[in-house]
C-alpha cells in the first residue's frame, strides 16, 4: 500500500481528484473524511492543508504528495519533486498600490514587503541586490497595503483580479509554479515499483490531455501537404474514400497546436475534420 497526500479543500483539490480517477482509481470521497483507500490500486489518500503536505513526504509519513511548486520550494524541498502534473499553474509576483510609482526593483530598497513566501521572496531579492523588510502573513496578503501594513506584496497571482480588486498592480513576476507529485527518496522497493505504475498513468493521462485525435477527408493530391503538416505519432493512418481520388487520414495533433493547423488543412482542400478527445496516450 502507497501513501499519497493531497490538498483537503482548496485550489488544488478538484484537479488532484480528477487525475487520480483519470488513472483508472476508483474511491469514494465522503467531504468529511480525511483518509480513503481505493477500490482498485493499493493506495490510501491522505486530505491534508496544502502546507503540511511536504514536510509529511520527507518524513515518510506519506509516500507522495500532490503540492504546489510554491509550496514545496517554500518548503525548502525542492529536491521531492518527481513530476510536472500541468495544472494550478500561478505564478508569485510583487505588486504595488497602484498609484505609487514603480520603475525597478530597486525602488523597493528599505520598503515594508508582506508575503506568505519569505524564502522565495527573500531569495530573489537577494539576488537582485535589494534589502527590504519581509513581513510573513499567512493569507489574504492583498489587504497589506490598503490597512498600512506593507508598502508591496508578493502573492500569487493567476488571473490578476484579486490584484485588480484590491488596487495594486503587478511590477514583478518573482516565481512561476505548477501543481508536481512528489515523492520521499527512501521509498522501498514495493513502494517504489507502485510509484512507477502510478507515475507511467498520470504521465499517460497528461499526455492525452495535451493531444487530441483529428481525423479528415483530403483529396489524394493534398495528401504529402497533409502528411507533413499531420506527422502524429509514427505517422498518420491513411484510408482510401470510395469516392475515387479522396483519402481518409487519421493522425494525432497537439491541442496548443491544433487551431494553426487547422487553417493549413483547411487550406490545402481537407474537408469534414472531425477532432476527438483522447482518453490515454501511452507513447
Ligand atoms: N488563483 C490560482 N490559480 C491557480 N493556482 C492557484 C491559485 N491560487 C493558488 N494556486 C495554487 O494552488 C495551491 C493551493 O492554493 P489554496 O489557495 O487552495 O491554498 P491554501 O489556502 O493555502 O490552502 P490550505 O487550506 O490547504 O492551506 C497554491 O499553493 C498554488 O500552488
Ligand atoms: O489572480 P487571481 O485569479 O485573482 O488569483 C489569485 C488569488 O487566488 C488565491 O487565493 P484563493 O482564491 O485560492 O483564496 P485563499 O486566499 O483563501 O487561498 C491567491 O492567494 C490569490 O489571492
Ligand atoms: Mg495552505
Amino acid at each position: 500500500m502507497i501513501r499519497l497526500a493531497i490538498q483537503k479543500s482548496g485550489r488544488l483539490s478538484e484537479d488532484s481528484l480528477s487525475l487520480i480517477r483519470e488513472c483508472g482509481i476508483g474511491f469514494s470521497s465522503a467531504s468529511s473524511k480525511l483518509k480513503t483507500e481505493a477500490t482498485n490500486f493499493p493506495l490510501e489518500i491522505l486530505f491534508l492543508r496544502d502546507d503540511d503536505i511536504p514536510g509529511y513526504v520527507q518524513d515518510g509519513v506519506a509516500d507522495l504528495g500532490i503540492v504546489g511548486q510554491n509550496v514545496l520550494v517554500e518548503a525548502g524541498l525542492p529536491e521531492l519533486e518527481i513530476e510536472p502534473l500541468g495544472f494550478s499553474k500561478c505564478r508569485l509576483s510583487l505588486a504595488v498600490p497602484r498609484g505609487q510609482a514603480y520603475a525597478a526593483v530597486a525602488d523597493l530598497q528599505g520598503k515594508n514587503i508582506a508575503t506568505s513566501y519569505p524564502r522565495i521572496l527573500g531569495e530573489y531579492l537577494a539576488g537582485e541586490g535589494v534589502r527590504a523588510q519581509l513581513h510573513t502573513i499567512s493569507g489574504s496578503v492583498e489587504i497589506a497595503p490598503s490597512i498600512g501594513l506593507a508598502d508591496a506584496i508578493c502573492d500569487i497571482v493567476s488571473s490578476g483580479s484579486t490584484l485588480l480588486s484590491n488596487g495594486l498592480r503587478e511590477v514583478e513576476t518573482v516565481f512561476r509554479s505548477e501543481a508536481v507529485l512528489i515523492a520521499n527518496r527512501q521509498l522501498a522497493p514495493d513502494k517504489q515499483q507502485l510509484l512507477e505504475q502510478l507515475r507511467f498513468r498520470m504521465q499517460a493521462v497528461r499526455r492525452a490531455r495535451r493531444n487530441k485525435y483529428i481525423l479528415l477527408n483530403a483529396p489524394a493530391a493534398a495528401l504529402d501537404a497533409v502528411k507533413a503538416l499531420l506527422p502524429g505519432i509514427k505517422a498518420p493512418t491513411v484510408t482510401p474514400l470510395a469516392e475515387e481520388g479522396w483519402v481518409s487520414v487519421q493522425s494525432v495533433v497537439n491541442e496548443d497546436d491544433f487551431w494553426h493547423i487547422t487553417d493549413q488543412l483547411k487550406a490545402v482542400g481537407a474537408e469534414g475534420i472531425l477532432v476527438l478527445p483522447i482518453e490515454k496516450m501511452i507513447s
